[in-house]
């Protein structure tokens, strides 16, 4: 097996995750403890218009903020606890929903709360290539994406019991991810850690970082995230 890091773009037909940890992955795994699916739209605009369509939760934000007529913004919890009957979610988010359009392979989603369940899911349905795509922050690097990657693909090695072929990139972010205190201390103070902090959204930051707390793990078919059946 064939494991890969890329970066925006996916460079496997085979099956990819996106990695968006603060916080749209983290945001979409815990969501589907409360909702039946999600469809991903690429503008707030797109998102008001779909939801003229369907009966959804609209759910998202630009610069961190929730944007204004929507429902809720991009907080795990509050999405996941979000008091509704309404089973679709409909969500924009400025990194993580914009790469899902371009993916063109089997897409599942990672972050680290589900970093060991998407690793292990990912072997399972594989043929012969993984790759593993950062979202990043507007088009830059994102120390945090980084770092959850390379969690989780510290747990994709761990299924193949190390027997795979792995980019010198990948085994950069496993070796990064290995220290937990300087992981904690990467996601308080990237970009998207101290914006969030700014905002009064540090509770997402004391979420997202959490190893391995769900075993949910989305795949993004015919424009639709959805819980993978075992
Ligand atoms: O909502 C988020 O946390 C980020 C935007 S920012 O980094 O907080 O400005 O969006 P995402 O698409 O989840 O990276
Ligand atoms: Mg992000």
């Amino acid at each position: 097996m064939k494991i890969t890091l890329s970066f925006e773009k996916t460079q496997t037909k085979d099956t990819s995750i996106m990695v968006d940890a603060l916080r749209a992955s983290t945001t979409i795994t815990l969501a589907l403890n409360n909702f039946n699916e999600i469809i991903p739209c690429f503008t707030p605009e797109e998102a008001f218009e779909l939801k003229k369509e369907i009966n959804g939760i609209i759910a998202g934000e630009r610069s961190g903020k929730r944007v204004e007529g929507f429902d809720v913004g991009n907080s795990p919890k509050d999405v996941e606890n979000y008091d509704t009957d309404i089973e679709t979610l409909i969500l924009t988010t400025s990194n993580g929903t914009r790469i899902l359009k371009d993916m063109d392979s089997t897409v599942l989603v990672g972050s680290m709360v589900n970093a060991k369940a998407v690793g292990y899911k990912s072997v399972e349905i594989a043929e012969n290539e993984i790759d593993v795509v950062m979202a990043g922050y507007k088009g830059n690097f994102a120390l945090e994406d980084f770092l959850a990657a390379g969690e989780i693909l510290y747990w994709i090695c761990d299924r193949l019991n190390n027997e795979c072929e792995i980019s010198d990139y990948a085994k950069a972010a496993i070796m990064a991810s290995r220290d937990y205190d300087a992981l904690k201390e990467g996601f308080y103070n990237c970009n998207s850690g101290r914006k969030l902090s700014r905002l009064k959204s540090k509770k997402d930051i004391d979420c997202c970082v959490l190893k391995n707390i769900s075993e949910n793990v989305a795949i993004y078919e015919n424009n639709i995230l959805k819980l993978i059946k075992d």
